[in-house]
């Protein structure tokens, strides 16, 4: 049910009354693949969780328009972004398709929003978690990630079993390896404060930047190591932490769910890989699928392609690009929009 602005007309007083959104959520879509199940995955839950703000979702330009339709049907905010390319490199990136993921970087641009929560399409929320919006400015917020997956073969805290996930239980060595690696951060979930001077600064110092195996994740632990401040694993458990350091994890405390170890994807999972086949993965695996599954959470508001109807009436009373109209003719519904759920 459309809120009283968008019933008819948008009135100019609505118009003029409509604070441009400010706070949004934001994830990343590429390719013409599956992951736009995620997203649509991922809307559902923020609704149902009761998000106060939007889904922003990133596309690259390959993403067909045949899911971005679908994404704008579930009220989703689709922007589209160019690719970022790291620099010519001969790196062997520890999953060949992260070479895309640099793209990511590209949501420093969204300045029409003075903070976002970015999400992996691979994320699920399973309990509000606005509260991160409220968080003080200045850092750079994030879950610490693990590194006891063979995806982290390549480096010396994985050869001599060190994590920061417990760093009493293999000491660093100093004296042979120098100071211990700093806090680092899996780059599937964080707060970020958009400014075109932070985007500007980011794609100058990727183009100076030898690129490393966990591509933009890496990247982005270079560039905020000064401002990284860790939030507690509730906010992104990445999945291995329920094999690797179980005694980390409190699964029912758990509000943000990360499919990311190698075939735990709900909406390609079959179970055979190595840990799929644990009842705690079978568990969330379908907690996923509830959600995606579940009409209840379907977008019941009035889609912006349909709002394009309005178009005069809103372009006339917002007196504004039609874009920036219909994006905050996006902003009411979701601003007053009654919760689905
Ligand atoms: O074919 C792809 C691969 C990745 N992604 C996006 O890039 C993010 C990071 O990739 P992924 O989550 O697969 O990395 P992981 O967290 O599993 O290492 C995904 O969540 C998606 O948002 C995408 O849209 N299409
Ligand atoms: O492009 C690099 C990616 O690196 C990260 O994924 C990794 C990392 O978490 C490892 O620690 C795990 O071992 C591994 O399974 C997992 O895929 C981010 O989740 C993803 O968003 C993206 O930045
Ligand atoms: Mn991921």
């Amino acid at each position: 049910m459309a809120p009283p602005q968008l019933a008819g007309k948008m009135t100019a007083k609505a118009a003029a009354a409509v604070k441009p959104a400010t706070r949004a959520y934001v994830t990343f879509l590429a390719g013409d693949g599956d992951y736009w199940k995620g997203v649509v995955g991922l809307a559902k839950g923020l609704r149902k969780v009761g998000s106060a703000y939007p889904l922003v979702v990133a596309v690259l330009p390959d993403v067909p328009e045949s899911h971005r339709r679908i994404l704008i049907s579930q009220g989703c905010i689709v922007r589209e972004i160019e690719p970022v390319y790291p620099p010519e490199n001969q790196t062997q990136f520890a999953m060949a398709y992260y070479v895309i993921n640099y793209s990511k970087l590209r949501i420093w641009e969204f300045v029409e929003y003075e903070r976002m929560v970015y999400l992996d399409a691979d994320i699920q929320v399973f309990d509000n978690i606005d509260e991160l919006f409220e968080l003080p400015k200045g850092h750079f917020y994030a879950v610490m990630d693990c590194f006891c997956e063979k995806t982290w073969s390549h480096t010396p805290q994985y050869q001599i079993g060190y994590c920061q996930q417990c760093p009493d239980k293999v000491a660093w060595p100093t004296a042979e390896l120098g100071p211990p690696p700093a806090l680092y951060f899996n780059a599937g979930m964080f707060v970020h404060e958009p400014s075109m001077a932070t985007a500007k600064s980011l794609l100058d110092t990727l183009r100076v930047t030898t690129p490393t195996p966990f591509a933009e994740q890496d990247f982005l632990n270079m560039f905020f190591r000064e401002q990284y401040k860790p939030i507690p694993l509730i906010y992104n458990l990445v999945l291995a932490m329920l094999w690797r350091h179980p005694e980390n994890v409190q699964l029912e405390k758990v509000k943000v769910v990360h499919y990311c170890a190698a075939g735990s994807k709900p909406w390609r999972y079959t179970g055979k890989e190595e840990n799929m086949d644990r009842e705690d993965i079978k568990m969330l695996v379908k907690k996923w699928w509830d959600v995606y599954n579940d009409g209840s959470l379907d977008f019941k508001g009035l889609p912006p392609v349909a709002a394009a109807d309005d178009a005069d009436e809103v372009e006339a009373a917002a007196k504004k690009p039609l874009r920036a109209a219909l994006a905050e003719a996006r902003t009411v519904k979701y601003v007053t929009a009654p919760s689905a759920a």
